[in-house]
């Protein structure tokens, strides 16, 4: 027995104790150890792959996969002491991402969403039972048309969308912006987004981008010291983006939804995912319970924050697609005037006889894949997979981009080619970008067939009304068309210098006569 006041004693047993300890932390260092991490371009001391990365020239997710022809479909980088697993093929990805859901569905916590007051949107969230209750409620609404009837919203918007073009066809991305914008607005609020100036709808825009940008705040967590600086101190202006990210985050979470609140007060509200959950909450005893009304807006605001920009960008992607392959609209245009005709507008209804229309929309998503490396996530242990270590805490991101470009299974990926989709057409039987452009597994995009949905109207009632072409510059040549935005998770797409002309006076009269939502909007 150790006496308390024999200190030789003690130095022994503290002595025992502490290589003990030692020993078993060596051996679990060494269990680690044994087996390697998965391949990857050699470290550096303390910057790791971080010169490498950012000297490539090519946007990242390129570089990743250019790397993993050398190293094999799963990466193993660092930046600056952080791990991080590239993962390069779908069926990779569907043994890590899918089968492993149990590993690896969580997402690492940034500092700057939370200390900006984000903390709570659904893409940022860990594996924990409030994010499964905020996804319960967004599948329940987004993965079929049938409890917000959202396809006739839909349509209404896609006219609307016609209207503007044919108002000011120089403005398309514009009226490109308001088209998802307004149509999850009525879904999401019942809403209705009167002009271009709509003040919930800079809101929401400016909360999105906010978002956005502050994952760009990653310093935080390379250097966590950083956030125990004083304002005053240079180089923290940090600060200051918190705190407007902080306004923006509570106002874009309670105005809209306290709107619709008081509009169900006064019988003015129209029906939408708000009024439903509210509704709900009052025929289970939840009314005014504060937990769950911050759930509701919580789920509210973040359909516009996820859907907004990202469809927008599927759609600016579509006209860029046309204008770099003319061929594609002659052949979607030849359909819809022989399924459609020409005395009416196309409807969802019409949806499984224009396969071309179809082939079109699920090829933009493969050719120009708008979130290319998906959301980040993260282990929640570790894991063991080809005989490699996977560490717990590793980063982990599926190159949504090398798949979609992978010429094994896409011939001549960076052609446009909606034919590739069509009975007989190389890829008929290949893996549909509905199953990696918008994630996988436990955390796919709950608003993938809502975007369905929302790109085959847009296309099928543009196609049917507009030809659409490039611009000829000074010297008569095409004005070269823009590109996408190579450094941000959304690879948001610029404006090309372009005409929209309606196909006939027959095609602007049925426009004119759409039942779109309201009045014009500029
Ligand atoms: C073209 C449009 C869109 C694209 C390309 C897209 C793509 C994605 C991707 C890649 C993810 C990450 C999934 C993962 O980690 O595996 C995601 C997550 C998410 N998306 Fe979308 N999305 C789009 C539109 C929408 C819309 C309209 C909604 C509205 C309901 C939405 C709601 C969400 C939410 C809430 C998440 C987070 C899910 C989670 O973390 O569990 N998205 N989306």
């Amino acid at each position: 027995m150790i006496s308390k006041y024999n200190p030789s004693s003690l130095h022994v047993a503290l002595g025992c104790a502490t290589s003990l300890l030692l020993l078993s932390l060596w051996r679990k260092w060494r269990g680690r150890s044994k087996l390697p991490l998965p391949p990857g371009p050699k470290r550096l001391p303390i910057v790791g792959n971080l010169l490498q990365i950012a000297t490539s020239g090519k946007p990242f997710w390129e570089t990743a996969s250019e790397w993993s022809k050398t190293y094999g479909d799963v990466l193993y980088l660092e930046v600056v002491g952080f791990p991080m697993v590239i993962i390069n093929t779908q069926d990779t990805v569907s043994e890590l991402l899918v089968k492993k859901g149990s590993i690896y569905s969580s997402r690492p916590r940034y500092a700057m969403p939370l200390i900006s007051g984000f903390g709570w949107t659904t893409a940022t969230l860990p594996y924990t039972a409030q994010l499964r209750r905020q996804r319960g409620i967004l599948q329940k609404f987004f993965l079929t048309p049938d409890l917000l009837n959202y396809t006739e919203v839909q349509q209404r918007e896609s006219y609307e969308f016609l209207k503007g073009l044919l108002r000011s066809p120089e403005k398309y991305e514009k009226h490109a912006h308001h088209l998802p914008a307004s149509a999850i607005m009525m879904n999401v609020y019942g809403h209705e987004v009167g002009t271009d100036d709509d003040p919930y709808v800079q809101l929401a825009d400016e909360s999105g981008r906010a978002l956005i940008d502050h994952l760009g705040y990653i310093f935080l967590d390379l250097l966590p010291w950083m956030q125990s600086l004083p304002e005053w101190f240079p180089g923290t202006n940090f600060w200051q983006v918190a705190r407007k990210g902080r306004e923006l985050s509570h106002r874009v979470r309670h105005e809209l939804y306290s709107l619709t609140k008081n509009k169900m007060k006064t019988g003015t509200a129209k029906e939408s995912m708000t009024t439903k959950l509210l509704g709900e909450a009052a025929n289970t005893g939840k009314a005014n319970d504060a937990e769950t009304e911050e759930e509701f807006a919580d789920v509210s605001a973040m359909v516009f924050l996820a859907g907004g920009d990202t469809t927008l960008t599927a759609v600016m992607n579509l006209i860029l697609a046309v204008l770099q392959f003319p061929d594609t609209l002659r052949r979607a245009q030849e359909e819809i005037d022989r399924v459609v005709g020409t005395d009416r507008l196309p409807t969802f209804e019409d949806r499984e006889n224009l396969p071309y229309i179809n082939a079109m929309c699920t090829e933009v998503m493969r050719w120009e894949v708008v979130g290319p490396l998906a959301l980040p996530r993260c282990t929640s242990q570790d894991d063991e997979f080809r005989g490699y270590h996977i560490p717990a805490g590793t980063l982990v991101l599926p190159n949504v981009w090398s798949i979609a470009n992978n010429p094994e299974v896409y011939p001549n990926p960076s052609q446009f080619k909606p034919e590739r989709w069509l009975p007989g057409g190389v890829n008929e039987k290949s893996v549909r970008p509905i199953n990696y452009a918008f994630g996988f597994g436990r955390r796919i995009c709950p608003g993938r067939f809502w975007v369905e949905h929302m790109l085959f109207i847009t296309a099928a009632s543009l196609f049917a009304t507009f030809n659409i072409e490039r611009a000829l510059g000074a010297n008569g040549k095409p004005v070269p068309l823009e590109g996408h935005n190579e450094w941000s998770i959304v690879r948001f797409v610029s404006p090309s210098v372009c005409k929209f002309t309606p196909r006939s006076e027959k095609a602007a009269a049925l426009i004119r006569e759409a039942n779109g939502s309201i009045a014009p909007r500029d």
